[in-house]
């Protein structure tokens, strides 16, 4: 990935960051990516998953899913939830066409949803990918347990069908062993937002024949870029921009990809994003974005609200042409000597260009195209460039202590034990309006 920050400088926009105040925050990189590096070097927790590029072994998912699919699989369900969804998710949705083994992701715990997904699958041809890192969410163990059923009901072994990404215990990994289910390990040290380069994020890519080295290839290069400065390595120059921008009131960071194919990426983002810097009362606000779609839905509020928001732009060089036919109205001759694919370029910089104009920090990320490799260098560089921030906010990036609240609380409203939090939920104070 490349990145264009010129934007963001305070020259063009407010907020925004001199070059010598950029200059100045280069030093505090320096001492960030020594850390980092050391960490790297240590397998620490967290940036253990930094060396995932030449850490996850590609062969081992191919032989593990080798044993759940065959020339007729049609579809792959996983289960799972956040971190062991979105990076899958993110890959298969930019990769997928027509002729692959349809991608479907249960992470969510609607009835409606589930029963209507699983009636229109045909589950004799369909993969069940089972994924959680400490194999005790609810969602995800709920949803299995409702699936698995679902699969004997209609008289399918789930067990020819099942893979399982875990952690080494809990109650998957001895589901896994109790019926010698084909499994795969969630790597050490690797938090689940930070998994995607890992048998986590790659079985779904591999049950839909996608090329897992090129995927690892292209994270590699990234992390050949990881130096001690923010002007050599496009990762540090995004993580220590976005950091310079919330310090100077851009709270909120939108993420919009100009490609549809990277719609769930922004998603994959958000999680990224907040999960890990939103710490201490800090972090910037990730909103997900896609251009040129919201161009006709969030663009007034970026341009014109207020200043409080950077907005970073994904945009691919090679995008498929489509041409637009000729049309006999007057009004729409121009549109006849484009594409579709020159039409979204023009939009994306006609949009970067307006908010240049009114003073807006925004940024830019390139990629050439949307395929294995940059997918693999875009996944790697955005969670370097989080590890980066997470540094100079001087907070714990790996951790999530403040979901456990709402854990407890529900575990405690289902029975499953006496916690405090289920109480709290029935003092809730009350003003209702009512129809
Ligand atoms: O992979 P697991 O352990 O099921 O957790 C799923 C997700 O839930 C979280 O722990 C948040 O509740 C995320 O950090 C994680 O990605």
């Amino acid at each position: 990935m490349n990145v264009d920050i010129g934007n963001a400088l305070s020259a063009v926009a407010a907020p925004g960051i001199s070059r010598a105040a950029l200059e100045r925050l280069d030093e505090q990189v320096a001492d960030a990516h020594e850390r980092i590096d050391a960490g790297m070097e240590a397998g620490e927790h967290g940036y253990a998953a930094l060396n995932l590029p030449n850490r996850t072994d590609t062969d081992e998912i191919r032989v593990a899913v080798d044993r759940v699919t065959g020339p007729d699989t049609s579809a792959i369900l996983t289960v799972g939830i956040g971190g062991s969804a979105l990076g899958a998710a993110t890959i298969t949705d930019a990769l997928n066409d027509a002729d692959d083994p349809e991608a479907i992701y249960l992470d969510n715990v609607d009835p409606d949803w589930l029963s209507a997904t699983l009636d229109r699958l045909d589950l004799e041809t369909t993969v069940l990918n089972v994924v959680s890192r400490s194999g005790t969410t609810a969602e995800t163990l709920a949803n299995f347990l409702v699936v698995r059923e679902t699969f004997e009901e209609a008289g399918v072994d789930w067990t020819e069908r099942t893979i399982v990404t875990t952690g080494d215990d809990g109650p998957l990994r001895e589901l896994a062993e109790r019926h010698n289910l084909p499994s795969l390990a969630v790597p050490d040290g690797v938090p689940g937002r930070f998994s995607a380069l890992s048998a986590v994020g790659l079985v779904a890519a591999a049950v839909c024949g996608h090329d897992l080295d090129a995927l690892l290839r292209g994270a590699a290069a990234e992390a050949e870029t990881l130096t001690g400065s923010l002007f050599e390595c496009p990762a540090y120059a995004y993580g220590a921009t976005t950091y310079a921008l919330d310090a100077r009131g851009a709270r909120t960071n939108a993420m919009m990809p100009y490609a549809e194919s990277l719609e769930t990426y922004a998603e994959w983002f958000a999680q990224l994003w907040a999960e890990s810097l939103g710490k201490d009362d800090l972090g910037q606000t990730p909103v997900r974005a896609l251009g040129v779609t919201d161009q006709h839905s969030q663009l007034q509020l970026y341009r014109a609200g207020p200043r409080d928001k950077l907005v970073t732009f994904v945009t691919v060089q090679e995008t498929a042409a489509r041409p637009i036919p000729d049309t006999d109205v007057d009004d729409l001759a121009y549109l006849g000597d484009a594409s579709l694919g020159d039409l979204l370029d023009a939009e994306f910089e006609a949009t970067e260009a307006s908010l240049a104009a009114a003073g807006r920090p925004n940024v830019r990320i390139e990629i050439d195209r949307v395929d294995e490799f940059e997918l693999g260098g875009l996944l790697y560089g955005m969670e370097a460039a989080c590890v980066l921030a997470g540094e100079l906010y001087g907070v714990n990036t790996f951790e999530q202590p403040a979901v456990e609240w709402a854990k407890k609380a529900t575990r405690g409203l289902l029975g499953g034990g006496e916690f405090a939090e289920a109480e709290a939920v029935a003092e809730k104070t009350e003003l209702r309006v009512e129809r």
